[in-house]
């Protein structure tokens, strides 16, 4: 029996913008989790990031050591704990590379990228920034559509220097095909949700993505996500949570292991670091006060990141 996708999904080839920012807005609300069709990202591109990604992770473990994680660029190696996770006790089968923004966000100093060598992955760092450069237009364009789902000009969250120098980066993930031996309970990723504004993410197709529609309720009911080839699945984090006082949510959501080997590519994009979110005038009234200050982004992403690591 054909799988039937239960989550909105959301067209971008449609001309009729005002049409496709309520789908948005109704699928932010009830949802948080959505798929997004015809964004322009060409699946051959998509496929390179793959078939890069493999090459990398398929190095031996010495030489992807040698990229270790430093800030937001760099390699973690299976059960590194690093995982944005409220909820996880143990540590998370997978393996990530994080391609940092393409430009310095802090305009201090020059980025301190990481590619692996030319020699050995000779297309590597071409296919990741012309990736990255073309989700970032799409998460935009998200975003203007947002923007206007909220009642706001189509350029809000461009504006006013929310996204000049936003926090954007790449998360290229690993899920092993094999389980532990340990008998213990695995996660690819434990349940988590993201912490920033959007998440633009797209899989091989391997199963193993759930969420969980109702984080208030005690007992979690969890709904696996199905895969639609070419489509990206977007889901809204924190931080828009709380800009939106709580009318669009940010869904958790974790990954199975399926005894399939799986690799996604997760594009997480926040504002800059000095912008201040505040609660959106359309989302707060008399009877609907806003439930949180004002907060600096920057200072908003460390704090998420204390309460879950405590450091
Ligand atoms: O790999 C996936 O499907 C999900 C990844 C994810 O949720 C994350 O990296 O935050
Ligand atoms: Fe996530």
């Amino acid at each position: 029996m054909k799988e039937v996708p239960k989550l909105p999904i959301i067209d971008l080839s449609s001309p009729d913008l005002l049409s496709t920012a309520n789908s948005l807005r109704q699928a932010c609300i009830e949802y948080g989790f959505f798929y997004v069709v015809n964004h322009g990202v060409e699946e051959e591109l998509t496929g390179k990031v793959f078939e890069e990604s493999n090459k990398f992770f398929s190095l031996p473990l010495e030489d992807k050591m040698k990229l270790f994680r430093k800030e937001d660029r760099g390699y973690t190696p299976l059960f590194w704990r690093d995982t944005p996770s409220l909820l996880c006790s143990q540590s998370d089968s997978k393996e990530i590379f994080y391609v940092g923004p393409l430009e310095d966000i802090s305009m201090v100093r020059e980025p301190q990228h990481k590619w692996p060598s030319q020699e050995i992955l000779p297309s590597w760092r071409a296919t990741m920034e012309s990736f990255y450069k073309k989700v970032f237009s799409v998460g935009k364009r998200l975003l203007s559509l947002i923007a206007l789902a909220l009642d706001l000009n189509e350029d809000y969250f461009e504006k006013a220097r929310k996204l000049d120098r936003p926090t954007a980066f790449l998360r290229l993930l690993r899920y092993p095909g094999r389980f532990g031996d340990s008998g213990e309970e695995i996660y690819g990723a434990s349940a988590h949700s993201d912490y920033g504004m959007i998440t633009l993410l797209v899989s091989n197709g391997v199963r193993g993505l759930q969420v969980c529609r109702d984080k208030s309720k005690e007992a979690r009911v969890w709904e696996d996500v199905v895969h639609i080839n070419g489509a990206f699945i977007v889901n809204i984090g924190d931080m828009m949570e709380r800009w939106t006082n709580c009318l669009f949510r940010s869904t958790l959501h974790r990954v199975m292991l399926s005894g399939q080997e799986r690799y996604s590519v997760a594009f997480f994009l926040d504002p800059n670091e000095d912008y201040v979110v505040q609660c959106i005038e359309s989302c707060c009234s008399e009877s609907s006060p806003p439930r949180f200050p004002p907060i600096r982004s920057g200072d908003y992403l460390k704090e998420h990141f204390k309460l879950t690591f405590g450091s």
